[in-house]
């Protein structure tokens, strides 16, 4: 038997500071529904709320449609599988699966089902170990042999495998998705790992600082992110965010400024492109997947498409594709939370307690020697270099410039002063086939397809491809 779980409303507070700020949520019976987030943002306080073990401060949470926030934890029929789940040391690996059957039935004997959940896991090999002769990996699957022995009708896992080499977690991410697929029981599964999200989540919950960001399958979220933070914080390589300006004359074409390069947008204008319009002379971030750029010129042009000229900063070479980063001389944006949410490179996060904050984008950073930068804008075919970058300076044309100091801030906030990453000089990442041959330092035209263009407006909402709610919008 699997349950609905509904939270309505439900905010948690430690202190008087709120951690969890009115999430409301369904996860449907047999669902598998994954709690994705940076560390900190309150994925875990969830968790045990629904599993009874932190109280809720405010709102209201239905098990099956019953009102559960004062059901005891042991009433809840809930199991839960911590990052680093203790099993009893001096306990087998069979006394332990069996541990909460015992507790249920001294008398009977479990044995049966013990092996059955045994071989699920296909850990009958290890059932007469201790703890202590089995490899982390084999300790998991025992730890989760111990969680579903009593056939529970919710299985909570909070970050299950982050404690495990990459190898092992992706074998035993394939056994999660199957056992709880063959259990047919309603999961709920935290991790701040997009990837472990995105494949296996049948519908993805992304939270920021305690507030819901949106819940959707992950093609969705992945194709229609409903903010900036959504958007940057699912995909591999991370898509590409640019501070961007409208230009939008009466006589002439409508293009986004991205630093010293304009995207014209290509005509007739689509209607979302047409949408653009309301936003001229503001600021606001353009985004690009790095499969929505190619390096091809402007010869080549499909409809739809726009051409760039980049410099070859790196070249990532990944067997069976190539990112190339590049140097358009725009301006990269920069969006909260998210340098200490997703470590680029294979590192393993702390506690969330300890990392959060932005430190690390100033301790990171460094600025470009002047002269370099003018170097970088005559290749974009710029004069007016400044030590601030490349941007193009919009105020010169009679526009309002775009705050050079400033980042985007949490949906709701204005847009607030941050610090600024300014060291990576690419700030574009284009995917392409193992076969490109492209050396550091030389210049490429690229073509970029605004079918898949996506633009946040300052308070980072998508506001392209218009949110599909929009009255009156004729798509
Ligand atoms: N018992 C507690 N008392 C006070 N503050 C707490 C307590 N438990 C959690 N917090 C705070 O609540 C916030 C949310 O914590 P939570 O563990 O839910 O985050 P998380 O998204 O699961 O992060 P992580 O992945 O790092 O565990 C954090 O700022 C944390 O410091």
């Amino acid at each position: 038997m699997s349950r609905a779980i509904v939270l309505r409303d439900v905010s948690k507070n430690y202190g008087g500071s709120p951690v969890v700020r009115r999430v409301s949520l369904t996860v449907e019976p047999g669902e598998f529904l994954v709690l994705l987030g940076p560390s900190g943002c309150g994925k875990s306080t969830v968790l045990r709320m629904i599993a009874g073990l932190e109280d809720i401060t405010d709102g209201d949470l239905f098990l099956d449609g019953e009102h559960a926030n004062d059901v005891p934890p042991r009433e809840r029929d809930i199991a839960m599988v911590f990052q680093n789940f203790a099993l009893y040391p001096s306990m087998t690996s069979r006394e332990n699966i069996g541990f909460p059957l015992k507790l249920r039935d001294p008398s009977a004997d479990h044995d049966p089902q013990v092996e059955a959940t045994a071989r699920m896991l296909a850990i009958e090999d290890l059932l007469d170990r201790l703890p202590g002769q089995l490899s982390g990996g084999e300790r998991q699957r025992v730890a989760m042999g111990r969680a579903i022995s009593r056939r529970p009708s919710v299985f909570l896992l909070d970050e299950p495998l982050s404690s495990l080499d990459a190898k092992l977690r992706g074998h035993l991410r394939a056994e999660i998705a199957r056992l709880t697929a063959e259990l047919g029981v309603t999961t709920v599964y935290v991790t701040h790992d997009q990837s472990e999200a995105m494949s296996l989540g049948d519908r993805v919950a992304v939270m920021r600082d305690g507030v819901l960001q949106q819940v959707s399958p992950p093609q969705e979220l992945y194709a229609r992110p409903a903010n900036v933070f959504v958007a940057a914080f699912v995909g591999t390589p991370r898509i590409n965010l640019l501070d961007a300006v409208v230009h939008a004359p009466l006589d002439g074409p409508m293009s986004l400024e991205l630093g010293r390069q304009r995207l014209v947008l290509p005509l007739p204008l689509s209607v979302d492109h047409q949408l653009l319009r309301i936003q001229q002379g503001r600021p606001i971030i353009v985004g690009l997947r790095s499969e929505a750029v190619r390096i091809a010129p402007p010869s080549q042009a499909r409809p739809g498409e726009a051409s760039l000229v980049g410099i070859v900063e790196h070249v990532e070479y990944q067997g069976h594709e190539v990112l190339v980063h590049l140097d358009t001389g725009s301006r990269p944006a920069v969006v909260a939370d998210l340098e200490a949410a997703r470590p680029r490179a294979g590192g393993r996060r702390g506690s969330g307690r300890r990392k959060r904050g932005l430190g690390r984008i100033g301790a990171r950073a460094a600025v470009l020697g002047v002269g370099r930068i003018r170097a970088r804008a005559a290749a974009f075919g710029g004069s007016r270099a400044s030590a601030e970058g490349l941007p193009a300076g919009p105020a010169a044309e009679g526009r309002p410039a775009a705050d050079p100091a400033a980042g985007w801030g949490r949906s709701g906030e204005p847009y607030a002063a941050r610090e600024r990453r300014t060291a990576g000089r690419s700030d574009l990442v284009l995917r392409t086939g193992p076969h490109v041959r492209v050396r550091a330092g030389a210049q490429v035209p690229l073509l970029v397809d605004l079918a898949q263009l996506y633009v946040f407006d300052h308070q980072g909402t998508r506001i392209c491809p218009a949110p599909d709610a929009l009255p009156g919008l004729d798509r």
